[in-house]
């Protein structure tokens, strides 16, 4: 392959973090021509956060055991994944299913370099995350007003003042933040999100110190042409070293939305073992492009994720004949008889 490597530097990220572990990731970019398609600039290596335990299993309808819960982080850990979203500090009334989120913490294995944020959206669940033993966190606002309501119950403007809250806290005790926007295409309550709205959360959260900002296609909606339109957008506000993907795959347009993102310098992709998951407040999204499927692609592309693609098919085999159901992963379904 006739690979001319490029070294980018990106300025923004020289800014001191506490993250120090995703430094090496996005602090420079490696990238390389794809030699057979000349002109097509792709990271060498990607950084896939597996949101699985947490995306996956939120809008699960029957109470998935802790211990199936733990059992399953603890197989995605053995595949070589650098982080692994693991359970929400949500209100159980609101999502029962992440009602175990402190058994879960401490319950699992955490494996040296492997990262297991959880989501926070308030400083009560920063403590409590902080207490069961978290050291990361996922702070989650939207670029759509009613789905930031029906989610997190305030508006977008509220939901900024509680994560500065969340922010302070987190600087104080050095817990790197990340930050998602949901909705960054479409929303399933108010339709098509402007560009620029998502690139307006994404600015106010990165300027309050997230390290890194995902980009939540919640309802699989986009394609390339709208990821591209968007990430345009919020490349203008945020440097793209600190961005991330986040594509449901309602519509089948998932990898084809990630291959636009990494075509546009991202390195970073949110991914769910088998496919598993949807939003309890996104009806009828499902669940995020399968991590096995974004493996495949990106080990096809000679791009490096450090994933054993056997392993975590075993950990997708383990949650699928658990949950009993079908694997959403294509590789899966192909190479495999669930
Ligand atoms: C945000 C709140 C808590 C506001 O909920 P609220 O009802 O407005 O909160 P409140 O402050 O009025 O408190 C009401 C009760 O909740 C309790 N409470 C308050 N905070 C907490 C907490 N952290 N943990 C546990 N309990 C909490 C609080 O103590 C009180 O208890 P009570 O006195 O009634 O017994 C609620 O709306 C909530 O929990 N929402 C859950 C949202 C959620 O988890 N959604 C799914 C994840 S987001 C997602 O999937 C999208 C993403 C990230 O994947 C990206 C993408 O795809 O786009």
């Amino acid at each position: 392959m006739m690979a001319s490597a490029i070294r980018l530097i990106n300025r923004n990220i020289l800014r001191p973090r506490t993250g120090q572990q995703y430094l090496a990731f996005s602090s420079v970019i490696h990238v390389k021509t794809a030699g057979l398609r000349a002109g097509i600039a792709l990271p060498e290596k990607v950084k896939i956060v597996e949101v699985g335990p947490r995306d996956g299993l939120q809008n699960e309808k029957t109470v998935v055991p802790t211990e199936t819960k733990i059992n399953l982080i603890n197989m995605l850990s053995e595949s070589g994944l650098p982080a692994i979203e693991a359970t929400s500090f949500v209100s159980p009334k609101w999502v029962p299913q992440m009602a175990d989120q402190v058994e879960v913490m401490q319950g699992i294995s955490k494996k040296p370099g492997v990262s297991y944020p959880v989501l926070t959206p308030n400083l009560k669940g920063f403590q409590a995350a902080v207490k069961a033993g978290a050291s990361e966190v996922a702070i989650f606002g939207a670029a759509s007003e009613l789905f930031s309501k029906k989610n997190i119950n305030c508006s977008v403007e509220e939901s900024l003042q509680r994560f500065d809250d969340v922010m302070r806290a987190a600087k104080e005790a050095a817990v790197p933040v990340r930050g998602y926007v949901s909705c960054v295409v479409g929303c399933p309550y108010e339709g098509k999100v402007a560009p620029e709205k998502v690139a307006y959360v994404a600015k106010r959260l990165y300027s309050m110190g997230c390290y890194e900002i995902s980009l939540g296609d919640t309802i699989g909606v986009g394609t390339p042409g709208s990821m591209t339109e968007m990430l345009e957008a919020v490349s203008k506000e945020v440097p793209v070293s600190a961005l991330a993907v986040h594509c449901h795959d309602t519509y089948g347009q998932a990898l084809a939305n990630i291959l636009v993102a990494l075509q546009m310098g991202i390195s970073v992709v949110d991914s769910s073992v088998a496919g598993l998951g949807g939003c309890p407040y996104a009806q009828g999204a499902s669940g995020n492009v399968a991590t096995e499927d974004v493996v495949y692609m990106l080990h096809g592309l000679g791009i490096q994720t450090g994933v054993d693609l056997q392993k975590l098919m075993d950990a997708g085999a383990f949650i699928c004949r658990t949950l009993n159901r079908k694997t959403s992963s294509k590789v899966a379904q192909a190479t495999c008889k669930l």
